[in-house]
């Protein structure tokens, strides 16, 4: 569901490339069902298929975090969900401000399953003056204006911006110069971050149209497909250009990539 990059090199610097770790996800929450399943052992390609990933890319992804499970019998279960959260860092409780309280934060904020990832929400923030104090999910509403005193007292380094697209890039701001250094951004616009902040974009409406393209890709079957790519390719480039789109400032390498969703 997610789209978008990290500010980050392809290679992160203990080596493991950004498409292995935009994958250890998938395998941590394929490995999770079977360890709640009380399954031991699984073979890599039991593991690939319930990830979805070809079963060789799997091994070389198991490579660089060291694990190469045991000839006839796979790979632990246990040891592998252990070893993969390690690397995400969901060894600890990461605390999480999410901004702008409205329809979608108000539904993030009521999704229960951060909690049993490694994230608890640890403040929900809105500049409605109405919506403060007022609980949501059991957590009542701050007002913006208690921010950066937030993020500082809660020592979070990880905010969802949910905001109407036209105040993202100033909420964007305000929570880096506060300490945030990650960023998960629904508005349908680009941020503008400094060196060192990771920006990752969820926008559904972008996956939908590029299953839309394959649709009419599988519906045209036959037609000439250069004249169909020629077709379709304006809307899918366009497509954060929503009635509240891009303000026009810099965009950042945080682009348009379809990604996987973190387990
Ligand atoms: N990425 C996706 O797939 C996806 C899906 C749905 C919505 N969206 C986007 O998410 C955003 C929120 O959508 P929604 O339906 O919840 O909107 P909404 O209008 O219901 O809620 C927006 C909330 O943001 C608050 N807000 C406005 N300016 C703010 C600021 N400067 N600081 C803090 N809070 C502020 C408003 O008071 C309101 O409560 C929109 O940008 C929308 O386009 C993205």
């Amino acid at each position: 569901m997610a789209t978008g990059r990290t500010h980050r090199p392809a290679t992160r610097s203990r080596g493991i490339p950004e498409a292995t770790v935009a994958r250890l996800p998938l395998y941590l929450r394929a490995l999770t069902a079977l360890s709640e399943r009380s399954v031991p052992t699984v073979s890599s390609e039991e593991l690939a298929a319930a990830a979805g990933v070809n079963s060789a890319k799997l091994r070389k992804d198991f490579s660089y975090l060291g694990s190469y499970g045991t000839r006839g019998v796979g790979y632990d279960v246990e040891y592998l969900v252990y070893q993969i959260s390690r690397e995400l860092g969901l060894t600890q409780d990461w605390p999480v401000v999410i901004v702008g309280i409205g329809n979608l934060g108000a539904a993030l904020a009521n999704y229960g399953g951060f909690a049993s990832r490694g994230f608890r929400v640890a403040a929900l923030i809105d500049a409605d003056p109405a919506m403060a104090g007022k609980p949501v999910a059991g957590i009542p509403v701050q007002h913006t204006d208690e921010l950066e005193s937030i993020i500082r007292e809660n020592g979070v380094s990880i905010g969802v911006i949910a905001t109407p697209a036209g105040a993202a890039q100033q909420v964007c701001d305000r929570l880096v110069a506060a300490g945030v250094t990650s960023i998960l951004n629904f508005a349908p616009t680009v941020l503008s971050v400094p060196d060192g902040v990771d920006v990752r974009k969820v926008d559904l409406s972008i996956e939908l149209q590029i299953l839309a393209f394959h649709e009419q890709r599988k519906a045209g079957e036959g037609v000439d497909h250069e004249d169909q790519v020629a077709a379709v390719a304006p809307p899918v480039s366009a497509a954060p250009a929503g009635p509240d789109g891009p303000d026009g400032r810099h965009q950042g390498p945080d682009g348009d990539v379809p990604a996987v969703m973190p387990a």
